[in-house]
């Protein structure tokens, strides 16, 4: 585990907001001629510490990422390698501290020409950084093609030149870089894909802005670490016992039976002190014969909404979860659609996934307006695209947005899986997730991560921080199991998993370490 002690570390910046901490670092007198000296020195050290002696080749563009590059030039040519340099653009147009590195590089500026490329070991990439709005055209486009062709190796200053920072879409040809140093936090485009596979290795370089910049920038945006939300954990307590642990009651489907066992499997795993499965009565004898610590609850013939209904009455069923192996073929659909309302317009704390989504792709604007409780959904790109059209033609490159616009246009914390999942909270609030390995694209993998979810709901923590939690510990346990990860091994795993965590978040803050 990677672990940090601060929340702040975790901000993620924007292109406009890295803009707004560079321009208060100046107003807080820090001049942005010793902010660029730093940038550049950074580069050259990250350098320096990971490739050996070579020849060097620095592609300086017409903005301050430019200039970046014209301080690496000097600092590698002072530790003796061999360094040329080609400059895209007019020194008359470059800031006042770009210009000034230009004049203090001192050596040849030649032609911003595919030629340079010739016997070059290493390519600086000081091309564009959080300045470009377009895809690269003309001879930028011309050199990155020439680089990828060639296959030489990149250091990328801020980002990969035709990467957004902001959003992690190339915004056309991209130079994938072997490492990217950036300054003073991380970019959404750094994590988000496909930037984050351009990035390679990522530094976070400290560049002299002061912390203190950040609160005068109203900052929605973190990547998912536990200091995020590990205060609001629901360690166990020593005087408590089963019903201080919240009750969670999950739909269980007539078909698809497996799906929600995982999910009560999960719930149970991470510490939910009751877990009800309440399944058609048709299936119920599967369920009780699988399952044990989890109980399992009939609903009659042509009244399971009734039943449900009930089962909703006892006040301690605090959390629900709908949708894994729910059911959508003819008339389980119009069941799970009827499940679903019944827990939404109940106020019961609900968690949507799978069936219980998709079961409302005729008319998302129904479920929509079932939700005034706390609520998480989980989907992934493909019910998220049967329930939020609009936004993805609005906003189609952009996920951290959609998941946020998501949000906003349901009422519910929204959680978009994937490699690069986006936790999205109805008042603006944005977390991305990077620890998922790819063996967590396996069936039955996210019907654990809505047992996670459901099972921290039950212990009374919020829906963003439970969403946040069940996410990060999902990614860690798929990372502990590794290559060969079936969904079956998820709530196994996740004990050692919890063990660790606690040891580091909860029992070293008690002893004060
Ligand atoms: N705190 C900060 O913000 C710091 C920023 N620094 C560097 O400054 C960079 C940002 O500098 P800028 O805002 O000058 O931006 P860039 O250096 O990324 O480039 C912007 C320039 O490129 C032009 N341009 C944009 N897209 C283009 C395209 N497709 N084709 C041709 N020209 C294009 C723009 O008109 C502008 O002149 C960062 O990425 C970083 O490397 C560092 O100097 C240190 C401090
Ligand atoms: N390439 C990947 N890298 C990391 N995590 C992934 C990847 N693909 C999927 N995941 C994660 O695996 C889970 C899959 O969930 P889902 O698509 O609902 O599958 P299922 O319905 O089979 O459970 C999600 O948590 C998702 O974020
Ligand atoms: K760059």
């Amino acid at each position: 585990m990677n672990y940090k002690p601060n929340k702040s570390d975790r901000y993620l910046l924007t292109a406009s907001e890295m803009g707004r901490a560079d321009k208060a670092a100046v107003v807080a007198g820090v001049p942005a001629i010793d902010l660029m000296a730093a940038a550049g020195k950074a580069v050259a050290d990250a350098v320096l510490e990971r490739w050996s002696r070579c020849s060097v080749l620095v592609l300086c563009g017409p903005g301050n990422n430019g200039g970046d590059g014209f301080v690496v030039a000097k600092l590698l040519k002072a530790a003796d390698w061999p360094v040329r340099l080609a400059f895209l653009g007019s020194v008359e147009k470059l800031s006042p501290e770009a210009a000034h590195f230009y004049q203090a590089w001192q050596g040849e500026v030649e032609d911003y020409s595919v030629n340079v490329l010739d016997q070059s070991d290493l390519v600086i990439d000081a091309m564009f950084g959080a300045g470009l709005t377009r895809p690269l055209e003309g001879k930028a486009r011309d050199m990155v093609d020439a680089i990828i062709a060639r296959d030489i190796p990149v250091c990328a200053i801020d980002v990969p030149s035709g990467l957004d920072g902001s959003t992690g879409a190339a915004l056309g040809l991209v130079a994938p870089a072997e490492l990217t140093v950036t300054f003073f936090r991380k970019k959404p485009g750094h994590l988000l894909l496909p930037g984050r596979g351009l990035c390679g290795e990522l530094v976070v370089a400290d560049i002299g802005i002061p912390e203190t910049v950040l609160n005068e920038l109203n900052l929605q945006a973190w990547e998912n670490s536990p200091e995020l939300w590990y205060r609001n954990y629901p360690w166990p307590r020593t005087d408590g016992h089963k019903f201080h642990r919240g009750h969670a009651l999950i739909y269980g489907g007539e078909s698809m039976t497996g799906a929600s066992r995982l999910t009560a499997r999960g719930a149970m795993r991470i510490g939910a002190g009751l877990v009800t499965l309440a399944v058609p009565i048709k299936a119920w004898a599967v369920y009780a014969t699988a399952m044990t610590s989890v109980m399992v609850a009939k609903l009659e013939v042509s009244q399971e909404q009734e039943d449900f209904e009930e089962l909703l009455l006892d006040p301690r069923h605090n959390a629900i979860a709908v949708g894994p192996g729910a059911g959508l073929a003819g008339f389980e659909r119009i069941r799970t659609r009827k499940i679903v309302v019944t827990a939404l317009t109940t106020n019961h704390t609900t968690v949507l996934d799978a069936d219980a989504l998709s079961a409302f792709s005729e008319d998302p604007q129904t479920l929509f307006d079932a939700i005034n409780g706390p609520c998480v959904m989980t989907p992934h790109e493909g019910e998220f695209a049967r329930l939020f059209p609009e936004i993805n033609k609005s906003h189609p490159d952009d996920k951290l947005t959609r998941a946020r616009m998501a949000a906003k246009l349901s009422g519910a914390v929204v959680v978009l899986k994937g490699a690069d999942t986006v936790i999205a909270s109805p008042d603006g609030r944005a977390i991305i997730n990077a620890n998922a390995p790819a063996y967590l694209a396996t069936g039955g993998s996210g019907d654990v991560l809505a047992g996670f979810i459901v099972g921290l709901l039950a212990q009374g923590m919020l829906p963003f921080d439970a969403a946040s939690a069940a996410v990060w510990l999902h990614g860690e346990v798929g990372n502990d199991v590794g290559i060969g990860l079936i969904a079956e091994d998820l709530p196994e795993h996740l004990p050692k998993v919890l063990s660790a965590f606690q040891k580091h978040y909860f029992l070293a803050q008690k002893s004060g370490k």
